[in-house]
């Protein structure tokens, strides 16, 4: 892993968005795994200014998303399809037949779940995946104890997953129990991986990605057997790693400590 700690989050959200921007330049077809969750507007922001200044096309660009809540609909204001549009697809020139999520909505969760493994490895391998950190360590919604292997499935969020995720929904309105995500295998599988925490709550989940041991206690600790991943930390979630000497640190000018 490379690992990246720039002094806010704004400058680590430019550098992730700079480096979505650099994969569809070089490659305007790219397959894009993308994320959801309060750390990525900033980063789909930055996308949508490059699209309107003329900087970049997504229209042949494919997003195959990670994750979606059971049971909602593509239009439910919480649902990660209508987060999707509303950050990223409606605001750019994404195709609508390129951008694809699995559906929380579908009659049975499981054969959903094969049918978006499925059109992964059909459209495969991803060029570039981003990924959030939830505050216990997961990626997608592969919660702790997810196997290191595992692909496209239901699995039950945590409650403290719940609880981090509340605030997204009306007051009152009970966060889905279930949710679809893409494996810990599958995400293995792309070619490149940047993974972007920002804020004081992901602090110990960062220090047990990067420091911890490789465990299904920690999800995020898989990107350790990957060889291709960037891990974009701002200093609020970088303050707990012991080894600040191992990692690169970015100043506020722009200049870095290699590691
Ligand atoms: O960015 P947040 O809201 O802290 O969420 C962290 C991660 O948890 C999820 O909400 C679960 O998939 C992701 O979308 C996100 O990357």
């Amino acid at each position: 892993m490379k690992i990246l700690i720039f002094p806010t989050s704004e400058a680590a959200a430019e550098r992730v968005a700079q480096q979505i921007l650099t994969t569809v330049r070089a490659k305007p077809q790219a397959r894009l795994g993308l994320a959801t969750g309060g750390t990525m507007p900033p980063v789909y922001q930055r996308l949508v200014t490059a699209y309107r200044t003329g900087q970049v096309s997504f229209a042949e660009t494919l997003s195959l998303n990670l994750d979606e809540y059971v049971g909602l609909a593509p239009d439910h204001p919480c649902s990660y399809h209508h987060f999707m549009q509303d950050t990223l697809f409606a605001q750019t020139d994404f195709a609508p037949g390129h951008t694809h999520l699995p559906r929380g909505d579908a009659p049975d969760a499981d054969v959903e779940s094969a049918r978006y493994d499925a059109l992964i490895a059909a459209n495969g391998p991803i060029d570039l995946q981003l990924l959030g950190l939830g505050p216990n360590g997961h990626i997608g919604f592969n919660e702790p104890s997810s196997s290191l292997a595992s692909r496209t499935r239901v699995k039950t969020l945590t409650s403290a997953t719940l609880a981090a995720n509340k605030r997204y929904f009306a007051a009152g309105e009970q966060p889905p129990k279930y949710a679809i995500t893409v494996g810990i295998g599958t995400i293995l599988d792309a070619r490149e991986i940047v993974l972007l925490a920002t804020g004081p709550s992901k602090a110990k989940a960062a220090a047990q990605m990067i420091e911890g041991p490789l465990s299904a206690a920690c999800p995020a600790s898989s990107l350790q057997m990957h060889q291709n991943t960037t891990v974009v930390l701002d200093a609020a979630a970088a303050a707990e790693l012991q080894h600040l000497d191992y990692y690169h640190t970015v100043h506020p000018e722009g200049r870095e400590d290699a590691a």
